[in-house]
């Protein structure tokens, strides 16, 4: 098999607390190949975010190693593109300027004419277009989110990283915007990691999902997503999506109910 894009090797992460370290990733290995798409479900406050970051080059760990195409990563780049639950729109941009931003920085420069092309077309597929001139408050959550979302395909990066990106969407939206993605995957090859709360939602989109633990987050399970590319909608109804969407669910209660009782016992020590 070729060499992985991304690889977590025995990767641990502490983060130093008034009550001494915290243990939020713990011994986590798995690789990515090219073109995967990899989404991480887990219990909300695992890890998953954490374990992303490390990726991305915010934070490093304490312990392990993060390899992007066999080296160690340094800190961000941009070779990833990266959408995080409140990350990636700049408030005194328009909405057109932040779109075009990252078109702008020296490693995704394109000339000004493919520039307003690229932005023109993302704001028409993210229903941006009558808000081209207006500033990210006057935006709803979702529509903020989409354009976190346009910014990040714009520069069209070889690695996407994205933690709940469709999250503040409506249903329909939501699935628009997944249609989406599987357009953009299916037309510019690219290696992915999702992080998302949506069983359905994983199964739909990734090649494989990562199941992990309760804090501190740890490999439970991987299982591989037996349907090929492109995708559609019908799979939804298919026998294997609902015995694999149960067999996930289980997985995720069980992490759940373990999340719970641990802050319960926090809870009663203090
Ligand atoms: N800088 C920090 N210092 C101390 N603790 C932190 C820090 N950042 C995150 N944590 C804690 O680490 C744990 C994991 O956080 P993380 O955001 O990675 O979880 P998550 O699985 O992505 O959660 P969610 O699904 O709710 O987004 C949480 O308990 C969080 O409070």
């Amino acid at each position: 098999m070729s060499e992985p894009r991304i690889r977590f090797e025995r990767v641990s992460l502490e983060f130093p607390t008034a009550a001494g370290p915290l243990r939020v990733v713990d011994d986590v290995s798995y690789d990515i190949h090219e073109g995967e798409f990899v989404a991480v479900i887990g219990p909300s406050g695992c890890g998953k975010t954490t374990m992303m970051n490390m990726l991305a080059g915010f934070q490093r760990p304490t312990s392990g190693r993060v390899l992007l195409d066999g080296r160690e990563v340094a800190g961000p780049g941009s070779d990833r593109g990266v959408m995080f639950q409140e990350y990636g729109v700049f408030p005194w941009l328009t909405v057109r300027e932040n779109i075009a931003f990252g078109l702008t920085l020296k490693a995704n420069r394109v000339p000004a004419g493919e520039r307003e092309a690229i932005v023109e077309r993302y704001l028409g597929l993210m229903g941006l277009a009558g808000f081209a001139d207006a500033y990210p408050k006057h935006l709803s959550g979702g529509m903020r989110q989409r354009l976190a979302l346009a910014r990040a395909y714009a520069v069209k990066p070889q690695f996407l990283l994205m933690d709940e990106p469709f999250g503040a969407l409506d249903a329909q939206t939501r699935s628009n915007m997944q249609n989406l993605l599987l357009e953009i995957l299916a037309a510019e090859r690219k290696t992915v990691m999702l992080i998302t709360h949506s069983v359905e939602e994983a199964i739909y989109l990734a090649s494989r999902i990562v199941i992990v633990t309760a804090r501190p987050a740890r490999v439970r399970e991987i299982v591989a997503v037996p349907f090929a590319y492109p995708r559609d909608e019908a799979i939804h109804e298919a026998r294997e999506f609902g015995e694999l969407r149960s067999h996930i669910r289980d997985l995720v209660m069980d992490e759940y109910r373990a999340q719970q009782g641990q802050a319960r016992a926090v809870a009663f020590s203090e």
